[in-house]
């Protein structure tokens, strides 16, 4: 039955009540017309909510009639508001209930999720007028404590590109996440302010709220996109003891989904949109690890995740809200279809691994919900699983559902957009150019963009086109899938007229793509390679012996007499110095060759391909194959740098807290903090972004590695 959009608001009383035992909750909202939309039409035309039981049905199918007949679908949620049911209803329905279970120290996390401009902002905060979900519950709880003298404080922070930023603070300091062994986050940083009054709420979160005036972002608005977040804690006696409960409700506002696609965007935004994308999916993946109860929940994939961690996992409730556009939005289907995977065998049932006792009689005992699809979304979700799975699994398994224990639902890489794709591309072709920070990210672009390709690559050669799904759901959703093979030659021909030409080397053809996959590969092996051989940390000579050879490296780039044609090789002490990433010198064979070229083409990593001019080999390896001193110079210099970032962050990863404070900028504090990180993580530093985590900003980072590098040539 599909229902009328225009029922009456007030149907709380004849709606099916959330099931108790439920600890991933996924509704639909479709937001209200804003003025010029309502001037066009006062009804959402184009979303179909099919109730199988009408108000009492326990889950409803979305349809889309604008999406194109043949890939009409329906996807399944828990429930979906109307555009007439406000803040109040939503609220009353699905918040209010988790309530006391805060009051008696568990938590709960409500989450906004849609594409941009879909009224995640108006649910979440609201303004003064029309009070969000946050501003509902935070007087709620006021009410509550009031009266029991519990304390309420609240924390609020930005996640923007994958660090995490206090709102409240006038400084917007980072806020460092740390968990320990049992999951229980501390976020380092993060201030909580005590919050007596709603007004006193209001005032810090969401002032400037007029009645018609849109919801302002808070007075913390930043010109950036990123996801939001707001913590209420509250802190209450527990019965039997003197410690204190503290159950903690958070709202998250994630940042609005764009596909790319649909603009010509420049370079950081794409890197701020590629980063959303990867939280979103990152949010994805656990919220369908926890619905499914998978063992493993990947916390860590993204920083919103790990901070969330002990408001997700355990006894914590989850509420996921896909908030939709009233008029025709592709980027909304592609919304809702997302988490209506992740509704699929959603019989995560709420299970307290922790000591709250309290928490798990309230919530009910374990049960299965009874997994209700309807006929017109399971075929297509079970083809959709299926081709999902990477085709080495399904082989070495033999059998799909097995596979899809553990596995990523969402995978920020598969689900780059072709503009990403592009981007990543061109990063590859201007690697050597890049500053520090720049290089990283290339490096990392390089491999999420080998890794998509080379996938797309192989199933396009295996799969019938109707079968794309595993790479290029998305665009199925929006398009058939041979114009999905279609536009990715498009998306080829941008990357060869975008680079310059340098693109050839790592742009797939149809004709030709195992061939220039292959050139794909190679970078990636390469990188590979070099992580590889990267010391070995348990054998790792301290930093200073590293620089020390690179620091030899270097001076003979410089110098004009090459360091390997007079020496034999076993003389070479650049060998002990570095056992795990030992040089291998080749000898030329004659001298006429000039000293550059021998330089050039002798002085290699091991498992690089020998240069041999002159050999059939000759034409595989023209990559490495340079003829200029100037390139020579300028490729040795980019691979030090390489080498001694690398060099840098494992000696992060393994020194003693006194070799650590041999280096500049890391004194007694971050010291002990880069110990306690290693505690959390065997390797936290993975690159140099990943130094923000103690404090060090990009300017920084490389003001102590100029340092580091001067001080060898003194
Ligand atoms: N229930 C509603 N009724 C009418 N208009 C609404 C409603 N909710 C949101 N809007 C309007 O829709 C627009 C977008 O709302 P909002 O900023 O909340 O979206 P958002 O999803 O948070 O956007 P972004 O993705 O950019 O963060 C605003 O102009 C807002 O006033």
């Amino acid at each position: 039955m599909a229902s009328s959009l225009c029922d009456h608001p007030d149907r709380t009383k004849t709606l099916m009540r959330p099931n108790p035992s439920r600890k991933v909750r996924f509704v639909a909202k479709i937001r209200g017309f804003t003025g010029p939309e309502g001037e066009l039409s006062s009804e959402v035309s184009w979303i179909s909510v099919n109730k199988p039981k009408g108000e009492a049905s326990e889950s409803v199918t979305l349809s889309f009639r604008e999406q194109e007949a043949s890939r009409k679908e329906s996807y399944e949620v828990d429930y979906c508001y109307d555009q007439y049911e406000d803040n109040n209803v939503i609220f009353s329905r699905e918040v209010k209930p988790l309530i006391p279970g805060i009051l008696d120290g568990c938590n709960a996390t409500v989450i906004a999720f849609g594409a941009r401009g879909s009224g995640k902002t108006c649910l979440i905060q609201g303004s003064s007028e029309k009070p969000g979900l946050a501003a509902l519950a935070m007087a709620d709880i006021l009410s509550l404590t009031e009266k029991d003298g519990n304390s309420v404080t609240i924390s609020s922070y930005e996640v923007y590109q994958d660090h995490v930023y206090d709102i409240l603070d006038p400084e917007r300091k980072v806020v460092l996440v740390q968990g320990d062994a049992q999951g229980k986050i501390r976020l380092k940083g993060l201030s909580q302010v005590p919050m007596k009054s709603i007004s006193e709420f209001y005032k810090l979160c969401v002032t400037g709220c007029g009645s018609r005036k849109p919801a302002q972002k808070v007075a913390t608005e930043l010109p950036r996109r990123s996801h939001k977040g707001l913590i209420v804690h509250v802190s209450s006696p527990s019965e039997n003891s003197d410690t204190l409960h503290v159950g903690k409700l958070n709202f998250v506002d994630l940042a609005g989904y764009e596909d790319t696609r649909k603009k010509s965007i420049n370079g950081l935004n794409l890197v701020e949109n590629s980063k959303i994308h990867k939280t979103m999916y990152a949010m994805l993946n656990v919220v369908h690890a926890l619905s499914t109860t998978e063992n493993h929940v990947p916390y860590r994939e993204s920083k919103l995740t790990h901070l969330l961690q002990d408001s997700l996992g355990g006894a914590s409730r989850v509420l996921m809200v896909t908030c939709l556009k009233p008029s025709f939005c592709p980027d909304s289907i592609y919304m809702v279809s997302l988490v209506s995977r992740s509704f699929q065998n959603n019989n995560g049932a709420v299970i307290d691994s922790t000591k709250k006792t309290k928490c798990l009689t309230r919530s009910a005992v374990l049960s299965s919900r009874k997994i209700h699809v309807p006929k017109t979304i399971s075929v297509t979700a079970k083809k959709q699983t299926i081709s999902r799975v990477p085709l080495s699994d399904k082989k070495i398994n033999g059998s799909t559902a097995s596979v899809l224990k553990g596995r990523k639902l969402f995978d920020e890489t598969s689900q780059l957009t072709k503009s990403e794709k592009v981007s990543a591309i061109s990063d590859v072709a201007s690697t050597t150019e890049t500053s520090l920070d720049k290089e990283e990210m290339s490096i990392s672009n390089v491999t999420k963009a080998t890794e998509h390709l080379e996938c797309e690559n192989s199933l396009s050669d295996t799969l019938k086109p109707t079968e794309f799904t595993f790479m290029a759901e998305k665009d199925n959703l929006l398009s058939d899938a041979p114009k999905h093979a279609e536009s990715t030659l498009m998306a080829e021909k941008d990357v060869s007229s975008n680079s310059g030409g340098h693109a050839k080397e790592v742009t797939p053809s149809v004709n030709s793509s195992s061939r220039n996959t292959l050139s794909l590969v190679e970078v990636h092996n390469m990188e590979k390679e070099n992580k590889d051989s990267e010391v070995n940390e348990e054998e790792s000579p301290p930093i200073s012996a590293r620089l020390q050879e690179l620091s030899i490296h270097l001076k003979s780039l410089f110098s004009t007499t090459p360091l390997c044609t007079n020496m034999p090789e076993e003389s070479n002490n650049l060998k002990s110095l570095c056992p795990a990433t030992p040089l291998r010198i080749n000898m030329p064979e004659g001298n006429d060759a000039s000293s550059y070229n021998h330089l050039s083409t002798n002085i290699e990593e091991q498992k690089t391909p020998v240069i041999n001019k002159g050999t059939k080999d000759n034409d595989r390896w023209e990559v490495g194959n340079f003829n200029s001193p100037w390139e020579t110079l300028n490729t040795h210099n980019s691979e030090v740098k390489h080498s001694l970032v690398q060099d840098y962050l494992s000696f992060l990863n393994t020194a003693s807290k006194e070799e650590l404070k041999r280096l500049n900028g890391i004194g007694e504090k971050r010291a002990t903090y880069i110990l306690e990180l290693r505690d959390e993580s065997l390797k936290p530093f993975k690159n140099l972004d990943d130094l923000k985590e103690i404090g060090l900003s990009a300017k920084q980072i490389k003001g102590m590695m100029k340092k580091e590098v001067g001080g060898l040539f003194n």
